[in-house]
């Protein structure tokens, strides 16, 4: 499974008190990543000890994970969550960067659907100002439009390109991947606002008011921050 870094035991820590937080009968939003690999393993337990819930995957990961322990599924079409359990590759405050796993469309339209969005993250992730690249995911044939829209708003973008493939990443969707440097972000809501005016730039990566609860292992226990 790919990993951004950070501590693993503080990751699980993380991802363990969000299954905490899941109640029977509910539909709980499974995220993508390392992170939220840790909560959907902890809700496997709880399923396999009589908790009645449903999932929601963000990707083949999360859904392929939540069936081998035992996560009955189901979609947006059939059931909204009620809690959306996903990870973050930067923090500040309660808006984040997603998408280092590809994944952050389908993350940002269940864990924006869900009632309550739950992040589960290691330290390294909480930043002051964010300053990393910003996935974008792009509609195959709009890859050159798009660039160069993103140039207009003074990004630089950069194609993802697969690790164990020749050529470019391929989302769950059938989509390529810009990640996309503007520096540091002073107003990521603006930012947000720009990128998503872009004609064929289907989804990016800043989660802007979206979270309502901030889980942060670290070595010996779990902060907590509540919108
Ligand atoms: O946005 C994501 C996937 O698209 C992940 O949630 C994000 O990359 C964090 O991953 P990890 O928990 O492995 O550090």
């Amino acid at each position: 499974m790919k990993t951004t870094g950070g501590s693993e035991e503080a990751k699980r820590r993380a991802g363990e008190r969000a299954a905490e937080l899941v109640k029977d009968g509910t539909v709980v939003g499974l995220g993508t990543g390392s992170t939220a690999a840790h909560a959907i393993r902890a809700l496997g337990q709880r399923v396999e000890a009589g908790l009645d819930i449903r999932g929601v995957p963000t990707s083949y990961q999360s859904a392929d994970l939540a069936r081998e322990v035992g996560i009955p599924l189901t979609t947006l079409d059939d059931a909204l969550p009620d809690l959306a359990i996903d990870g973050a590759d930067q923090i500040v405050g309660f808006d984040l960067i997603k998408g280092g796993g590809a994944a952050h469309a389908r993350e940002k339209l269940v864990d924006s659907a869900a009632e309550r969005f739950v992040v589960v993250a290691d330290p390294s992730k909480e930043v002051e100002e964010f300053d990393g690249p910003v996935p974008l995911e792009v509609l195959p044939s709009a890859r050159r439009p798009v660039a160069e829209a993103l140039e207009g708003l003074g990004g630089t973008p950069e194609l993802r390109a697969a690790e164990r493939k020749d050529g470019p990443v391929v989302t769950d969707n059938g989509n390529l991947v810009f990640d996309c440097e503007f520096g540091r972000i002073a107003e990521p809501a603006d930012l947000a606002d720009d990128l998503a005016s872009i004609p064929g730039a289907l989804e990016h990566g800043l989660f802007v008011g979206l979270a309502d609860t901030i889980l942060v292992g670290t070595h010996d226990r779990v902060e907590e921050r509540r919108r």
